[in-house]
């Protein structure tokens, strides 16, 4: 039987860092057990091919219906192989605001101020703007400037400019709030995802199962001592020495927890399985960034779109990364935006906006004929809190996912208040200059009728987290140090431990909560 000292469940942002950090301890042997596939494909690294991933490389899950969206089923893309979601998502470099990592160390999270968590981003990153007092180079995270951002894009900065909303050319830095073009996890124009950032380099060190399902952990005499998984149509078992880590992300961590009997214990007996320990947060406090999006339709150019001049552009910029790695192609679509404040009293922007050069509906599966411009503005620290669940004992079924979008009235005068804001950006000079006009909302000025067109068409920006929820309550999934309460050598490395969703997207924090675990892991290892 294999045997080796750490087992890291899933090789996303978080999985990826804990198993490369650890790796790199030349004492430790590391195994890394991932559903999907190695995701080498080049559709993976060209940052253009975005909207074209292959759909191995994604659970696409959906919600259960929402009757804050007028009852339909959200869509929840995951990443799905090596790199996990950052495999698949916009590359997006943002931290989220220094106050929410002071609120988790205000909620009983101690250790995990702003001024705790800032050297952890900066070891982790190797931003090309170099080193200053928040960012850090020579770390395994690429982080680069965009070099051909749109004139749409920069235009969507220079009209909320006019709005007298600040410029701010790091998110990342002094402050969060302010409009500019966003920076990006990209290494010589292609997507660097959190598996190379952390994986590829210690190929040799860590035994990569690719394709394997974890279906539960092992917990013997209260201690986490391996994982079964379901490979090429065998099961198998690994066995741990020093810890099991589970960074399946949000929906898929605390699944494999309930299936391993770590879990709310009458739902847990619904579904036939044995109670190990009756943990009623598992799966609770699902949080995520509910969005709309608005799509203005313009005469053409400069925008990204689907005509023959459009597409011929497309297939030019192609070729021009093909041959340098540079160009439009290098886009992450959501080149710009930014964050704001909908009341003056609030402690960090409260809404985030994400301008994508191109007409955008439902997620982009739908393709709309014509150029335009799309805009996302999103609640960045929600009230409503949902839930994971099982629908099966099946680890191959997809959980039930309920993020109770909308069900908090605060959510929506929020998002209304959101989307005035941005409808006034996106009219404004220079932007108006393009002559855009709005597919969904013109002429609605009614705050009645903008609700329901926002409950009609709002889905996720695709950050939930919180169903392993940390805490130093006894009730929390996680202790601060991310063990699993009440079962020895268990830790959670992921999105899923965040206690409140930070005012940004997930992809940085939850590198960071990947190197953070791999640093609590190493000590307690030594004190054993
Ligand atoms: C479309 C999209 C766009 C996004 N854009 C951005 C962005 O621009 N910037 C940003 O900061 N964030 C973005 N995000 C969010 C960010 O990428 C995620 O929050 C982050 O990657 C989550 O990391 P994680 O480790 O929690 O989970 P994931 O990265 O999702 O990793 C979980 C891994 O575990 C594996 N797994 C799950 N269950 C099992 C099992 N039972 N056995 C074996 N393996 C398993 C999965 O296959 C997956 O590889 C985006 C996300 C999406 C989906």
């Amino acid at each position: 039987m294999d045997e080796v000292d750490i087992v890291v469940v899933g090789g996303g942002s978080g999985g990826a860092a804990v198993a490369g950090r650890l790796a790199a301890d030349k004492g430790l042997r590391v195994a890394l057990i991932e559903a999907g596939g190695a995701n080498t494909d080049w559709r993976i690294r060209a940052p253009g091919m975005m909207p074209f991933i292959p759909d191995a490389s994604n659970w696409r899950f959906e919600t259960v219906p929402q009757a804050g969206l007028n009852g339909r089923r959200g869509y929840q893309p995951r990443g799905r192989g090596l790199g996990g979601s950052s495999a698949i998502n916009a590359m997006l470099y943002i931290r989220g605001s220094a106050w929410d990592y002071d609120n988790w160390a205000a909620m009983g999270c101690h250790g995990w101020s702003y001024a705790d968590v800032l050297p952890v981003f900066r070891r982790a990153e190797d931003n090309a703007r170099g080193e200053d007092r928040f960012h850090g180079v020579g770390g395994p995270l690429a982080v680069s400037d965009q070099h051909s951002a749109n004139p749409g894009s920069l235009a969507f900065v220079e009209a909320a400019a006019s709005l007298q909303l600040a410029r701010n050319p790091d998110f990342n830095g002094a402050q969060l709030d302010g409009v500019g073009v966003y920076q990006v996890t990209q290494k010589g124009g292609e997507r660097w995802s959190a598996a190379r950032a952390y994986v590829e380099p210690r190929r040799d060190r860590i035994d990569i199962r690719t394709g394997a399902l974890v279906e539960r952990i092992l917990i013997e005499d209260g201690r986490a001592a391996g994982v079964q998984f379901a490979q090429g149509g065998a099961r198998r078992t690994i066995r741990a020495r020093g810890a099991v880590i589970v960074a399946g992300g949000a929906f898929g961590s605390p699944q494999t927890l309930m299936l391993s009997g770590i879990g709310p214990a009458g739902h847990l007996r619904d579904h036939g399985i044995a109670v190990v320990r009756d943990r009623q947060a598992v799966g609770g406090a699902l949080q995520d960034h509910i969005d709309y999006v608005a799509g203005y339709e313009t005469a053409g150019a400069p925008f990204i779109g689907q005509t023959l001049r459009g597409t011929l552009s497309t297939l030019g910029a192609m070729f021009q990364w093909f041959r340098s790695r540079s160009g439009p192609f290098t886009t992450p679509y959501a080149e710009s935006g930014g964050f704001a404040r909908t009341r003056p009293d609030l402690p960090a922007p409260d809404v985030q906006f994400h301008f994508v050069p191109a007409l955008l509906e439902d997620h982009g599966r739908t393709k709309v004929k014509g150029h335009g411009f799309s805009c996302h503005v999103c609640v960045l620290r929600p009230h409503s809190r949902g839930t994971v669940r099982l629908a099966s004992s099946d680890a191959a079924a997809a959980p039930l996912i309920d993020p109770a979008f909308l069900s908090d009235a605060r959510d929506v005068e929020t998002l209304l208040a959101g989307v005035k804001l941005m409808r006034r950006i996106l009219e404004a000079r220079p932007l108006a200059d393009y002559g855009g006009r709005d597919r969904h909302m013109a002429g609605v000025h009614d705050d009645a009728a903008m609700v329901e067109i926002i409950r009609d068409r709002a889905d996720t920006v695709y950050h939930p987290v919180g169903t392993c929820r940390m805490g130093a309550d006894p009730d929390s999934v996680v202790d601060p140090r991310l063990r699993v309460r009440e079962v020895e050598g268990l830790y959670v490395a992921d999105a899923s431990i965040m206690p409140a969703l930070v005012s940004g997207n997930t992809n940085a924090p939850t590198i960071m909560i990947g190197e953070r675990c791999a640093d609590f892991v190493k000590a307690d290892l030594a004190q054993r």
